[in-house]
């Protein structure tokens, strides 16, 4: 399917992500989509399967199609997993299409083989049980089991071994002879670049370059200006052809070894070691052609592996690298032309340390649902000493807990909208934040808003519904307060100002220490676990489970996110707890803080302002 963006921009908050982004995806070819981190790939995948709308331009899926026939397989493998067993998962998105019954086992054994499973003896597993490759796989093959026009691939390289890397390509590239339409957005140029009929370059949102990978090789430096390297086989390439070792670039690591090849049997090294044995090719050629040879030795062990090469190519590479290393020791008989041979060397230390390390491209951090781009620096609030912000949230969460009356709720909701509103907080992520509280609050407020007597007869309380909404009203100002304090202090101004407020426990015998990292811990997990759920609800969007405000909370939504979650919020208290164990956390002994709190003339004025509005609060609520 055709896809044609025109001027497409997208914003988070207030950072732009994208920018009048012009963009042709044709129909039946793979697209790669590269950028440095952060320069918008991931962003445009959303906006192209439909799970984000742009601020500005449009998306045409030409021929009828709309986003409901994209596929997305997004960077975290097991954000994307729900159900209990692999066939389970696969058949999900086909269950969504309303495929019928008979057909979906049959669709998603063809999705499964066409992925690298084999259905019998992955189907009946549990795909939270798989290794990060496995995940992928089971990933990919629910995105195409509806096949779907466009299909969407999310740094699929990302965290995967050499082996797992060669299989996804292989993947790719079946996919592309079927008649997919792909995108990926990789960093991985030296895998994908090979397969790619399209490249777009992307840079701080922008759109440097669409159109073939030939078209980057033509002198202009669109990916270096882009923070990218062109991939190894074409630094190599390059450096052979200044050298006069090569006249034509190569299309990929197979195409460059083939090139190299006929180079070493014209050059073998040892006793006919051009330049020093009076060989007839110019003595640099020679040295080049060393280096050459020693540079494919250098990634001979990794890049039959990593780049889909075969069995036969690594021996050939090997062989050409042993040579090349008896021709180093006529290279060295001859004047140095060490730039050359240093940036050879250097650009197939890259293609080895690329294939080697293709798990070393691991997942980038995890896209932070509304991370700290979006907050504006330097609101007045982020600035105050933590200890202010404990004092404020600790009393006027009592006093508020003393409230029982509209008026006093009243001008305390007044208080904290407006400190939200100073607070720097974006709307978007204010919105975001509240949105899981609203059903459950409104729930609430009906439940006591009503009376059963037995049978059918429910009755409407006013007195209830007043009492009920204050009730909501006073738990949605304390989670208000936990909110605008975890958004205006990050985590060691946060602990520290913790550690200092319960330092005197310590005396009664308290271990202080560990009730500070729980608390800190905890309150820095609350938003952690609300972008997991964010993250959830997008990847069931993704399989078309593309439910809207209340319907997205209903108790089969919640059934379906429920063990995704709890085994993500395990996994990360395990990695805190290792993690914490591993930098030697012993609570019997002294810390050294890493954040030396300062106490300054504004922080004293705002302690002044927190008491006199407690006071008015607690005034008003008793009168
Ligand atoms: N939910 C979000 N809220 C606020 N800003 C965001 C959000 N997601 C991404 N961004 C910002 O938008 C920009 C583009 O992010 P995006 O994830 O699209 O980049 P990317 O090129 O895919 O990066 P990577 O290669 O690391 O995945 C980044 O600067 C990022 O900080």
């Amino acid at each position: 399917m055709p896809v044609q963006l025109t001027g497409v921009s997208f914003r988070y908050g207030r950072f732009p992500a994208l920018r009048g982004i012009d963009l042709l995806i044709p129909e039946g070819g793979l697209t790669v989509l590269c950028g440095v981190t952060g320069s918008g790939k991931s962003t445009l995948l959303r906006l192209l399967s439909g799970l984000e709308q742009p601020d500005a331009g449009r998306i045409d899926y030409t021929s009828g199609d709309s986003s409901a026939s994209v596929s997305i397989v997004f960077q975290q493998p097991e954000s994307q997993l729900f159900a209990g067993s692999v066939r389970k998962d696969v058949e999900y998105g086909l269950e969504q299409r309303a495929i019928p019954v008979p057909r979906r086992s049959e669709a998603a054994d063809r999705a499964m083989r066409h992925a690298g499973l084999d259905p019998e003896r992955y189907g009946p597993r549990s795909p939270f049980l798989l290794s990060g490759g496995e995940k992928r796989r089971v990933c990919i093959a629910g995105a195409i089991a509806p096949r779907p026009r466009l299909l969407l691939l999310d740094e699929p390289t990302a965290g995967l071994d050499p082996p797992a890397v060669r299989a996804l390509l292989e993947t790719a590239a079946e996919l592309k002879r079927g008649g997919y339409t792909i995108v990926v957005a990789t960093h991985d140029l030296d895998c994908f670049f090979p397969l790619a009929d399209q490249v777009a370059v992307l840079a701080q949102g922008t759109l440097r370059y669409s159109g073939p990978p030939d078209g980057l090789w033509n002198g202009a430096r669109v990916l270096e200006d882009a923070g990218l390297e062109p991939p190894a086989y074409i630094r190599i390439g390059r450096m052979l052809m200044r050298q006069g070792g090569l006249d034509a670039l190569p299309a990929g690591a197979g195409d460059l070894l083939a090139k190299l090849d006929p180079l070493r049997l014209a050059y073998p090294g040892g006793e006919a070691c051009p330049g020093a044995g009076g060989g007839e090719r110019p003595a640099a050629a020679g040295r080049s052609l060393s280096a050459a040879g020693a540079a494919a030795a250098a990634g001979s062990a990794a890049l039959p592996e990593a780049r889909g090469l075969t069995a036969a190519d690594g021996a050939r590479v090997a062989e050409s690298g042993r040579r090349a290393a008896a021709g180093d020791r006529c290279a060295s008989q001859l004047p140095a032309d060490a730039d050359a041979a240093n940036s050879i060397a250097d650009a197939a230390n890259t293609t080895a340390a690329v294939a080697a390390g293709a798990g070393a491209l691991a997942a980038p951090a995890e896209s932070d649902a509304f991370g700290s781009a979006s907050r504006p620096a330097g609101s007045a609030l982020r600035k105050l000493d933590p200890r202010v912000k404990w004092l404020a949230m600790a009393l006027w969460s009592l006093v508020i807990l003393g409230m029982t009356s509209a008026l006093p709720l009243g001008a305390a909701s007044v208080l904290v909208a407006v400190l939200l509103a100073c607070g720097g907080i974006t709307r978007k992520r204010t919105v975001w934040f509240y949105r899981p509280f609203l059903p459950m609050f409104l729930l609430l407020w009906l439940l006591s808003a009503f009376s059963w007597s037995g049978g059918a007869s429910f009755a409407f309380s006013p007195a209830g519904a007043l009492t009920g909404g204050l009730s909501v009203l006073r738990l949605g100002l304390l989670i208000s307060l936990g909110f605008l304090f975890t958004e205006t202090t990050s985590g060691a101004p946060l602990r520290e100002g913790l550690e200092w407020a319960i330092k005197p426990l310590g005396r009664l015998g308290v271990q202080t220490r560990n009730w500070s990292l729980a608390v800190s811990v905890t309150l820095q997990f609350i938003p952690w676990i609300l972008r997991k759920i964010s993250a959830l609800q997008m990847a069931l969007a993704s399989r078309g489970n593309r439910k809207r405000g209340l319907a997205r909370w209903t108790p089969r939504q919640i059934s379906l996110m429920a063990v995704p979650l709890l085994l993500q919020v395990i996994g990360m208290g395990d990695e805190l707890s290792t993690a914490i164990e591993a930098r030697g956390y012993d609570p019997s002994k002294p810390r050294t803080p890493w954040l030396v709190l300062s106490w300054g003339r504004r922080d004293t004025a705002a302690l002044l302002l927190v008491l006199f509005a407690a006071a008015l609060l607690w005034g008003l609520s008793r009168s």
